[in-house]
């Protein structure tokens, strides 16, 4: 496989706010051609992590220089701990060091954190800049980087200050892929596996024959699953950007992923991607509970992910012992929380989520007391 060929397109469709997602492979090498026409000033400011920039920042910082276009950068650490008040002011002095101006864009390269983060200083640095994602996680490629959520953590909870800010541009470089450790494109496929269970079966019976090719290295697989991913949450965005409706469905398994993430602090202990791994079974197992389900797409689920090396219990965690109301008291800070009760995203199978749905405490205390257990 060469290491540039022909880019897909994906249009986010949001009026005066559209813009395109590029899937290719080659395209951190030809940034500048792709950014040039956006750029309101022939300068751009890169963002990124430790890890990302020993492998990426060189060919994407010459790629906007050859075109013309001079950069800075700014290096944070990596991590989901990098996504805090603390990094976000860290980030915004080094911009304004920078003597970043209003028309100056911002170039985030690498996975959600620094997507996140990245779009949510954009939002704010001298009252909005325009900014780039270059994603080069699968989870960014497939999710983070589309659609305009930006934010940071709380000790409170996840992503609680945020904004809803969208990127000029997308350009999901497939080859970044190859410098990805495993572990993380596990937890990224955990995103994707979200799409087909949302609202396509078809796009879940399609995983099920090339997880292992998606997370092997197969391009052409790797390359549709992104595009398609990419697609449906397109569709999303396009039709509830601030999420007054369907674009809740993309939060499936987050309710309770996000409340172990929270429970482990944000650490290494516990991936996004896991945590929503674990969240979606969680989900599947109290629609199946509640008789909403059939107790084999459940199970079907669980396979899949298992069939890959995603967890699919909190028990994968190693040496930590959850408590249900824990739990269920961060679930309590969630952003679908409305009028005090907790709106959770169910199923009635593969490929038929829907949201919102209140349930009885008792049984999400009672599914977390068995999920615990297993
Ligand atoms: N805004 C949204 O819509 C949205 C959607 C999903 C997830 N998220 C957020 O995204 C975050 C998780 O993102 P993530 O999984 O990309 O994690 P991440 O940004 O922490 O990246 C994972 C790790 O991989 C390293 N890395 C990244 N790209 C690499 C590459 N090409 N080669 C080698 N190493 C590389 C990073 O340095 C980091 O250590 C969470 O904070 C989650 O809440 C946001
Ligand atoms: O884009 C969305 O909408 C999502 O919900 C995508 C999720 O995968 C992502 O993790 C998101 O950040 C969670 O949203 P939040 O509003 O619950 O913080
Ligand atoms: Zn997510």
């Amino acid at each position: 496989m060469s290491r540039i060929d022909q880019a897909e397109t994906v249009r986010v469709e949001l009026g005066t706010r559209s813009y395109d997602i590029l899937v290719g492979r080659g395209l951190i090498s030809r940034a500048g051609e792709f950014a040039a026409p956006l750029l309101n000033q022939k300068r751009v400011i890169i963002v990124t992590d430790a890890n990302v920039a020993r492998h990426h920042l060189e060919v994407l910082d010459q790629a906007f220089v050859q075109a013309g276009i001079a950069t800075q950068r700014i290096v944070l650490p990596a991590g989901e701990q990098t996504k805090s008040f603390a990094q976000l002011e860290e980030l915004c002095g080094r911009l304004l060091d920078l003597k970043a101006e209003r028309s100056t864009t911002l170039v985030a390269l690498g996975g959600g954190v620094i997507g996140d983060l990245t779009g949510f200083a954009a939002s704010i640095l001298l009252r909005g800049v325009d900014f780039i994602q270059v994603p080069t996680t699968l989870l960014a490629q497939v999710d983070s980087s589309v659609g305009g959520k930006t934010g940071i953590n709380m000790a409170q909870g996840k992503n609680l200050i945020g904004s809803f800010y969208q990127p000029r541009l997308v350009l999901a470089d497939t080859a970044a892929l190859d410098t990805l450790p495993k572990r993380e494109l596990r937890a990224g496929y955990a995103e994707v596996v979200k799409y087909g269970l949302i609202d396509s079966s078809e796009f879940f019976t399609w995983l099920e024959c090339h997880a292992a090719g998606i997370i092997a290295g197969d391009e052409a697989a790797r390359r549709q699953a992104i595009v398609t991913s990419c697609r449906a949450k397109a569709g999303i965005v396009g039709a509830d950007e601030r999420e007054s409706a369907q674009r809740a469905l993309l939060n499936l398994g987050h309710t309770f992923g996000h409340a172990l993430e929270a429970e482990c602090g944000y650490s290494d202990e516990l991936l996004h991607g896991e945590a929503v791994a674990i969240g979606m079974v969680m989900a599947f197992d109290l629609s199946a509970r509640l008789g909403l389900a059939p107790l084999e797409d459940a199970a079907r689920l669980r396979r899949h992910l298992a069939s890959i090396g995603l967890p699919t219990d909190p028990g994968w965690v190693e040496g930590r012992n959850w408590v249900a109301e824990r739990l269920i008291e961060h679930m309590g800070k969630d952003k679908k929380v409305k009028d005090g009760r907790i709106g959770f995203v169910l199923a009635h199978g593969i490929g038929k989520a829907f949201s919102p749905a209140y349930v009885d405490l008792a049984e999400v205390a009672t599914l977390l007391e068995v999920s615990i257990a297993a």
